[in-house]
Parts: C-alpha cells; structure tokens; sequence
C-alpha cells in the first residue's frame, strides 16, 4: 500500500491552473522529493497533501483512506505532519515549549480540561514534556532543550521544527524546503537526519530547491513544470530526462 497518494489533484486560482492531474504515490518508507523550476506548483500540490488547500480536483489518499480536502490538525491524528518553509517557531518560547506545541496539535482541543485543575492534566503535562525531550534528542537538540529558541542556530531552528512535526508521532513527514537558507553544514546534517528517519520507517515527502541534497537524499523523484508531472522516477533516470533538463534549462526536447 502507498502511504501518500495524489489522484488526479489539481486547483486554479482564478485564472491560473496552478497544478493540474497530478498523479503520483509514495512507498510506505523512504524519500521522495518533488521538485520543479520557480512556479510549477509545488508548494500548492504540498498545501493540497497537507490540507491547507482543498484540492479543486482530485482526491488526496493516506494509507489507501480518502482524506481529500481533511484539514491538518485531522491529517495530524491520522499520521501525516508536515514542516514550513516559513519557520513557524516561537522565538520567545524554549526549544522543549515549542516542541510541545506540537503535541497538541493532533488532539481535539479541550480549553475547559487546561484551565480547571483537573485530575490528570499534571500528569498529562508531564507525559508531554518527556515526549517532546524525546524527540529533542531524536534530532539532535537535547542539550538546548531549556534555551530560548531565538538563541539557537538556523539549522537548530530547521531541526526544532522536524522534532515539533514529530511528536505528533506521524507515519508520513512532509518538509518544506527543509534546506532553504541552511549553509553547507547545516544541509549536511538535515539530509543525515531526514536518512536516519527515513530508515526508522518514516514516509518523507519534501520540496526542495538543493538540487545535490535531492539527488543524494531521495529514493524517488516527481518532478513539476506548469503544474505539471513532467517525470517521476529514481534520482539518476530523472536527472537525465531530456523533459527535465529543458524544464529547467529553457532549452527544447
Ligand atoms: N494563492 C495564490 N493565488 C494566486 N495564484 C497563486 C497562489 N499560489 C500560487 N499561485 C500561482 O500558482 C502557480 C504555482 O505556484 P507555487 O507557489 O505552487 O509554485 P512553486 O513551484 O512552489 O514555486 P517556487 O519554487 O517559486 O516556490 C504560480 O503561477 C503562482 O503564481
């Protein structure tokens, strides 16, 4: 079974068909990036697979279900995470709080349960905080759990964002542009991390510019243009489809 499918997705905004019958699957394990030239469509095909958009066409499935057009905080309690190209971290916040916020994310909201002292909240409390320690150390951030995250580093912050998506405990990660503005330090341990996670069993789908960090990191590569999926395949086959080097290139087939 594929974790994550795309069945003939597409959306228009107004005008523009910004993705159109994007068709694909990923295996239940490994990595798979979608990439393109400027405007292809891939932040909107990913805002489509993590329920921010609600595809105009299509069906979005998780493990063979149905979840088109499922917001994300019930992909969330599904399986399905996902990070931000934008980081969406609280800089006044530690790095084990804003883990923490996270683990919210795939529960019912219950206000009345955390502002009456109700049995069990401490202890709830408390289950969090170890979960979100746990996944600190998962990537790497255990020793700055106690920092304000505006003292981390950019490629701390990147991580931080990968432990807050995990605590949610998904099957399938999905990393926008997880190497964007990283140096070359910084995007050689996010591409350690995302293998490690990869090989404990995750799906990882992720949009990247870093064209060496997809053809090192991936199993599997879709490729967009116009909306389109103008190939898909292993890194090696893609990078030599004559559609893909004109796609990015400018040049004719
Ligand atoms: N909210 C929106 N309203 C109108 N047009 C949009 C909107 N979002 C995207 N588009 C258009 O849809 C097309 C695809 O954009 P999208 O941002 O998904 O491409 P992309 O491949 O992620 O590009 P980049 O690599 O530059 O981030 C573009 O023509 C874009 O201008």
């Amino acid at each position: 079974m594929s974790a994550l499918a795309a069945e003939g997705v597409g959306i228009d905004f107004g005008g523009v068909r910004a993705v159109d019958n994007v068709s694909f699957t990923t295996a239940e394990h490994g990595v798979t990036a979608i990439i393109g030239p400027n405007g292809a469509g891939k932040t909107t095909l990913f805002n489509m697979l993590s329920g921010v958009y609600r595809p105009g066409r299509g069906r979005v499935r998780l493990f063979g279900e149905d979840v088109t057009g499922e917001p994300p905080h019930r992909l969330a309690a599904r399986g399905l995470s996902r990070t931000f190209q934008n980081l969406q971290i609280f800089f006044q916040m530690t790095a084990l709080e804003n883990v923490m916020v996270g683990n919210h994310l795939g529960e019912r909201h219950n206000v009345w349960r955390h502002l009456l002292p109700l049995p069990g909240v401490f202890a709830e409390e408390k289950a969090a905080r170890q979960a979100a320690r746990k996944e600190l150390q998962h990537v790497g951030l255990a020793d700055v759990a106690d920092r304000p995250a505006s003292s981390l580093a950019y490629g701390m912050l990147k991580r931080l964002e990968i432990a807050r998506a995990l605590v949610a405990k998904p099957r399938v990660l999905l990393l926008d542009e997880p190497a964007a503005g990283c140096n070359a330090t910084e995007t050689e341990a996010l591409s350690a991390l995302i293998r490690r996670l990869a090989g404990e069993g995750l799906a990882i789908v992720l949009v990247e510019h870093d064209m060496a960090m997809v053809m090192s990191l991936s199993d599997r590569v879709v490729v967009l243009d116009q909306g389109r999926v103008i190939a898909d395949g292993a890194p090696e086959a893609v990078r030599a489809d004559p559609a893909v080097r004109a796609a990015y290139l400018g040049v004719e087939v």
